[in-house]
């Protein structure tokens, strides 16, 4: 028996998440769900025998907290020796000066969850730790399998104790049956991970090193950074604003269908997958991940003022003032703003100690959550007529509320502008956007949808739009939240837990 020390008590995690399948193979309900897109996780990785890494990780994960609210975890490795503690929570609640010394290391591997299904328990944090004919490994995994079904029916063949999981420790245990069978740790995870479909940006670390691995369709980010240090050292980030907070470098992200292993030799790359395609969730870059953090060389902060600029040489109006919902609507608002010559202000203040997914599952608390959250300026929006751009549209609670508030303070005239197409289909990928008869969009068109927010205008962006201002390769990316058009094909089952099988109106 490897020895594991985990600082809290608990066993390994079970339970499975999104397109949930149970025990019994029955798809699990979703009851509880917020009326919010949901953060997908964050996952942090890095290898520096010099440092401190389970504080290093500490303060990655803090930088990633906007990627999942509900729980959080490291696990480092000391020899073979595993060091883990994973508690719910945010990171500043989980962790604290004495924890962090009990979890010295030469590597480590942390997590950021927010959960997808009804269940929210401490042991359904990650990182997932799965001990193997090699030692102990542990996961941290970003995205949502499609084919937990079969992979499970595989994995309770060889008698791993699956009494209800989590796809990511189906990863774990997927990788602990290639490696049992003799391979070594790159070969038996690259078996694991052909076995796997859906989207899976992974962080694991073993007592020789720490893997960062990416789907082949790379739907989830996953980046690398270097310390600046003798030798070199690495670190593994979803997003590069976790490489900020650590001061270290973005050297580059990792590819579709790759594989990193870092070593005490340093980082040797491995493209594991046949046919991989690019395939970056458009959502990431609209609204999930930090405005500071970079994709495609640039800050998302520019991509989002872009967007801005778009809708209002897409579908101008005249208006006195312009203003984005705090937080994620103001970029596009300012670009909005420079593009039509309509003086940018604010209208609504945030109180910041409100995180991005407070507002909570019963209608009475998201109703309490959004007045917390953001609060008018009433003699700024006195006898104005008003633009106001956010994100995105998913249920239309934030957009509704928000209308009303606006009335109530005096404004004269209400348009809203959204720097992203109709969301009309739900996420299956780890982004857990609501299932289809919740999705306003799905069921109503945009006059509708104006006439059931009460704007006086509405317009939401283009998808040519919002593909070409990436600047990059259109097909590059999934785009099914606002097409259907998903790029690793659902399976029925997992299908009719999120999708209305019959026709919408779109
Ligand atoms: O139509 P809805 O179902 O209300 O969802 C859409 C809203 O939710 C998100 O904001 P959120 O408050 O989660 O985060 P933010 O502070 O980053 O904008 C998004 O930016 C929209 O404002
Ligand atoms: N949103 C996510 O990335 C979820 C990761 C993983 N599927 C879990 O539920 O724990
Ligand atoms: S369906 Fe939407 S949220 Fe999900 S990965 Fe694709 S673009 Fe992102
Ligand atoms: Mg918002």
């Amino acid at each position: 028996m490897i020895p594991i020390h985990s600082v809290t008590s608990d066993e390994y995690p079970h339970s499975l998440r999104g397109a949930a399948i149970l025990a019994n193979n029955q798809i699990e309900s979703h009851e509880n769900r917020p009326d919010k897109p949901e953060e997908a996780c964050g996952v942090f990785g890095i290898y520096a025998p010099e440092q401190d890494v389970a504080k290093m990780t500490y303060f990655g994960l803090y930088a990633l907290q906007h990627r999942g609210q509900e729980s959080a975890g490291i696990a480092t490795f000391e020899g073979t020796h595993v060091h883990l503690h994973k508690d719910m929570g945010l990171v500043s609640q989980v962790f604290n000066e004495t924890i962090l010394e009990e979890l010295p290391g030469e590597l480590a591997v942390g997590h950021t969850r927010y959960s997808t299904t009804g269940s929210s328990r401490k042991v359904n944090a990650q990182p997932a730790v799965v001990e193997t004919r090699l030692g102990l490994l542990a996961l941290a995994h970003n995205g949502n399998l499609v084919n937990t079904v079969p992979l499970r029916e595989e994995l309770l063949k060889s008698n791993f104790n699956l009494v209800t999981s989590t796809d990511s420790e189906m990863i774990a245990y997927a990788i602990a049956q290639e490696v049992n069978t003799g391979l070594d740790w790159l070969e038996g995870s690259i078996r694991a991970f052909k076995r796997c479909e859906g989207a899976f940006s992974l962080v694991i670390g073993t007592a020789d090193g720490v893997m960062g691995v990416r789907d082949p369709n790379g739907i989830r980010p996953l980046v690398i950074g270097t310390l600046d240090s003798d030798p070199i050292r690495y670190v593994l980030a979803s997003e590069t604003c976790g490489l900020d907070i650590i001061g270290a470098e973005y050297l580059r992200d990792v590819e579709p269908g790759e594989l990193v292993w870092i070593t005490e030799a340093g980082l040797a790359s491995f493209h594991w997958s046949p046919q991989p395609e690019r395939k970056l969730c458009i959502f990431e870059m609209i609204y999930f991940a930090r405005p500071d953090s970079l994709m495609h060389n640039e800050t998302l902060y520019s991509y989002r003022m872009r967007l801005g600029r778009r809708i209002a040489k897409e579908s101008p109006v005249n208006a006195d003032i312009v203003f984005g919902v705090p937080d994620s609507g103001i970029p596009a608002a300012i670009g909005f703003s420079q593009a039509s010559g309509i003086p940018y202000g604010e209208g609504l203040i945030k109180n910041r100690y409100v995180g991005r997914t407070f507002i909570q599952p019963t209608q009475t608390m998201r109703e309490l959550g959004l007045r917390m959250k953001l609060n008018p300026l009433k003699d700024v929006l006195a006898g104005k007529r008003v633009i106001i751009v956010d994100d995105s549209i998913v249920r239309g609670t934030t957009s509704r509320k928000l209308v009303k508030t606006l009335r109530e303070s005096g404004a004269e005239e209400v348009h809203m502008r959204i720097s992203s197409p109709p969301v009309t289909h739900p996420c299956f990928y780890g982004i857990d956007t609501d299932t289809q008869d919740q999705l306003i969009a799905a069921t109503k068109s945009v006059a509708e949808i104006a006439k059931q927010l009460e704007v006086d205008s509405l317009a939401y962006l283009s998808w040519e739009g919002m593909l070409e201002e990436t600047r990059e390769d259109t097909n590059s990316f999934c785009s099914a939240c606002f097409t259907g058009d998903y790029p690793v094909a659902i399976p029925e089952q997992v299908k009719r837990s999120k999708l209305i099988l019959e026709k919408v109106v779109v």
